[in-house]
């Protein structure tokens, strides 16, 4: 009998360890899949996504898919595949994001595709340095409009106090002064659509809208008030410098390219992009801020030195004058960080290799920077409200700290971080409706409430009081002038 030669058994053996090595590779991450055909892990999932997020990475380690509604997630949570999210070309923004765009906001595919760079250059040009001036001016002006209009008696939810002024102010000023109904129904319908159609936003974005009849109910609401407004917007001009609005910057391009009849769903998505962080970011940097009475103590001394005593009516805040505050451009920076948005995604177009795996095209790739903020690496005692810990950071060049993602990444990052701060995601945020009596006799404790908020991180939060208004009123319309100079003044030229 004819024995195999050595070198054909070498070559065999060669072969096979070459295909044991490329089986390894192409092994995709553990998957999370759930029992329910389609849907996966889509109800354990929904229901608090960040804890999923972190239980799901100390069971299956540092790269793991979930597949959700006929959707592969492959979440990444340390170095290598945060690289990979921040620097493959193999990953793609636009691609992650239009199908969400075309359920939450009705923009066809190809519209989207089409305008989708313009757009973006033109919003940061728009909010950029460029135009950081007349923006910080107009937002001064309209908090201390909303704020005269909200009066200092009686105590308000903080959340609701900080969307009764920065749904006003922001649509005011994006899209058009006078915009924002005045009348109390119109004002409190705004109120329960734009807060139904936020709160559905992580669903809506990936059900079918026929399953979520509440929600579509106020999509069409939002959409038939641009309908409504969108001729009014477009002429539009400022009787002071006759300037226009970020909305007819927009609106000038998209009739351009196309036509006219996907104005009013560019709209609700900017409505949507700026309110639904902005918002959160200020009731945050409040609540924080009013939970840690050293903190308060400081700011308020602080603001007192440098602007006299409580009580003076339309302040200007100057970046000198900022400059001799830093601690309240700290607390901005670590609530961001603290309250973060949850999640960022990226399309897989080719195959990407993450430690041991390959994530093959078709996934989308997801970061965390929620948890990414919650690494002790970059942010010792990540749990703990340290606005110090920016003392570090080089803000006169207007760096932030390494590993700090609040505004996404790279080419497409948020252009409205500036004006994001200014204002201020499954988004961080307390999910609680207004309780319809604004004016509630007595504050709650409100370091109760931020303690608390660790075990109510996504949904269900009860939000805090404001305390007496009388007494604090000074406190928010500094911070809140503050958030805008921050934003335009400082942070806003790194975006250019
Ligand atoms: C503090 C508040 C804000 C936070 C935390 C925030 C955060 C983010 C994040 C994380 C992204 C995704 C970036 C990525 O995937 O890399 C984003 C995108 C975006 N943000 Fe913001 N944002 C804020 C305020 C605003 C404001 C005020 C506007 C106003 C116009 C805005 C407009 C947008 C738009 C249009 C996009 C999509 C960009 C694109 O399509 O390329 N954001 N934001």
């Amino acid at each position: 009998m004819e024995l195999i030669s050595p070198t054909v058994i070498i070559i065999l053996g060669f072969l096979a360890l070459l295909l044991f090595f490329q089986r390894k590779n192409l092994r995709g991450p553990p998957c999370i899949r759930g029992w329910i055909p389609w849907i996966g892990a889509g109800f354990e999932f929904g229901k608090a996504p960040l804890e999923f997020i972190e239980k799901a990475r100390i069971k299956y380690g540092p790269v793991f898919t979930v597949f959700v509604m006929g959707t592969r997630m492959t979440f990444v949570t340390e170095e290598e595949g945060i690289n990979v999210f921040l620097k493959s070309k193999e990953v793609n923004f636009e691609l992650a994001v239009q199908k969400p765009v075309y359920r939450t906001a009705s923009i066809p595919k190809d519209t989207f595709f089409t305008l989708h760079e313009k757009l973006y250059v033109t919003i940061k040009g728009k909010i950029g340095t460029m135009n950081l001036y007349q923006l910080t001016g107009q937002l001064t002006e309209e908090l201390h409009e909303q704020l005269e209009k909200l009066g200092t008696h009686g105590t308000m939810e903080l959340n609701n106090f900080v969307r009764h002024l920065l749904y006003p102010v922001s649509v005011n000023i994006l899209f058009q002064k006078g915009l924002f109904p005045t009348n109390e129904r119109k004002i409190r319908e705004f109120h329960q659509h734009f807060q139904a159609y936020d709160e559905g936003f992580e669903y809506g974005s990936q059900m079918p809208e026929c399953l979520l009849s509440h929600w579509s109910k106020s999509k069409k609401w939002l959409l038939a008030l641009f309908e409504k407004n969108i001729p009014g917007i477009k002429t539009y001009r400022s009787a002071k410098d006759n300037s226009v609005t970020l909305m007819q910057t927009l609106l000038d391009i998209i009739e351009m390219e196309r036509n006219e009849e996907n104005s009013p769903n560019y709209g609700l998505l900017i409505l949507w992009a700026s309110l639904s962080n902005a918002v959160p970011v200020a009731f945050w940097t409040l609540g924080f801020v009013l939970s840690h009475p050293s903190v308060h103590k400081t700011i308020v001394e602080g603001i007192s030195s440098v602007f006299g005593t409580a009580g003076k009516d339309k302040i200007k805040v100057s970046e000198d004058d900022l400059k001799k505050l830093p601690l309240i451009r700290w607390c901005i920076l670590e609530t961001l960080r603290l309250r973060a948005p949850g999640i960022i995604t990226r399309k897989v177009m080719k195959p990407v290799q993450i430690l041991n795996y390959t994530v093959p095209s078709g996934d989308l790739l997801m970061l965390s920077p929620f948890w990414l903020h919650r690494n002790p690496k970059y942010f010792p005692e990540p749990e703990v409200f340290k606005p110090e810990r920016w003392k570090k950071a080089n803000l006169e060049k207007n760096a932030f700290l390494d590993g700090f993602m609040a505004f996404g990444s790279g080419k497409y990052q948020c252009p409205g971080s500036a004006l994001g701060i200014a204002g201020a995601s499954i988004k961080n945020k307390p999910c609680s409706q207004p309780s319809g009596d604004d004016y509630l006799g007595e504050g709650k404790e409100d370091i109760e409430f931020i303690n608390n908020y660790k075990e109510c991180r996504v949904r269900n939060a009860q939000t805090p009081h404001c305390g007496d208004l009388r007494e604090r009123v000074y406190l928010v319309r500094m911070i809140l002038d503050f958030l805008g100079k921050v934003a335009f003044e400082g942070l806003g030229e790194r975006l250019d």
